[in-house]
């Protein structure tokens, strides 16, 4: 029987609560209360992006979660000094290493670890050596799962952006093949394979379905969802599609 990775992991992701609190200023919507209603809805772990120009998850908000809640934090961030510091501070689970550009709307593309990977190097180790475990978010790329391999990565994040925004059909089949090469990949590479970015109740179902993978990072449907449903039935929601499609891939 083929490889199943057993239980699939949901990470919520808290990011835009922080994005509508932000846009009145003060304290209304918080993460935190996001964050512990997650937990409360059978989220596996929190994730909260801290970007260079905080537009949305604050400092106060990293130790607001790192002192609260009793889930694992998923620190994603640039790799820069100034982050790399910052997490060295918290020490949370885990920090995922993601591109950042100041004027994307959204992280847009995976990290370049090939073309980085000297820079990256120290900034792995460090966060290595102080105990959290490390995650580069890159493209379903044979040559950058290969270097996270070499720059003794344990975790992978594979962006499912070009997936989830591809026309339904081949163009979307391809993305998905894509990501079903690079999960097994990183799988047979001795990496713990995650994925995640634009997923909703759709374009869930099949990168669930996938073996090899063994966490998801949803945020941006959930919130949005939410609004309409509340948290704990968006992330029950979800949940549901990702264990049926996991009950799928078993049979
Ligand atoms: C890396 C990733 O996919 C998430 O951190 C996502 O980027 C969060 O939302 P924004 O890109 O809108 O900050
Ligand atoms: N790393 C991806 C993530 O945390 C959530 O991305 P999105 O669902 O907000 O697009």
């Amino acid at each position: 029987m083929a490889y199943v990775h057993q239980h699939l992991r949901l990470g919520v992701n808290i990011d835009h609560v922080a994005t509508v609190r932000n846009a009145r200023g003060g304290s209304h919507p918080e993460p935190l209360r996001a964050a512990l209603l997650a937990a409360q809805a059978g989220a596996d772990g929190i994730t909260a992006h801290l970007r260079e120009d905080r537009r949305h998850i604050s400092d106060e908000d990293i130790d607001r979660l790192m002192t609260t809640i009793n889930l694992p934090l998923n620190l994603e961030m640039a790799a820069t000094d100034e982050m790399v510091a910052i997490a060295l501070r918290h020490r949370p689970h885990a920090a995922c290493l993601v591109p950042e550009r100041r004027e994307e709307r959204t992280t847009e593309g995976g990290l370049d670890a090939v073309a980085g990977h000297n820079e990256l190097a120290p900034k792995i180790a460090q966060l290595r050596d102080a105990g959290i475990r490390v995650s580069l978010f890159i493209a379903p790329d044979k040559a950058q799962l290969d270097m996270a391999r070499r720059l003794g990565a344990p975790v992978v994040e594979l962006h499912t952006g070009p997936y989830c925004h591809a026309a339904p059909g081949p163009e979307r089949q391809r993305e998905l093949e894509r990501l079903a090469e690079a999960a097994a990949h990183g799988h047979a590479l001795g990496l713990e394979v995650h994925a995640g970015h634009g997923l909703d109740y759709d374009t869930v179902r099949d990168v669930a379905a996938l073996p090899e993978i063994a966490e998801l990072n949803i945020g941006h449907f959930l919130i949005g969802e939410a609004i309409f449903v509340g948290l704990e039935a968006s992330i029950h929601g979800m949940r549901q599609a990702m264990d049926a499609a996991r009950a799928g891939a078993e049979a």
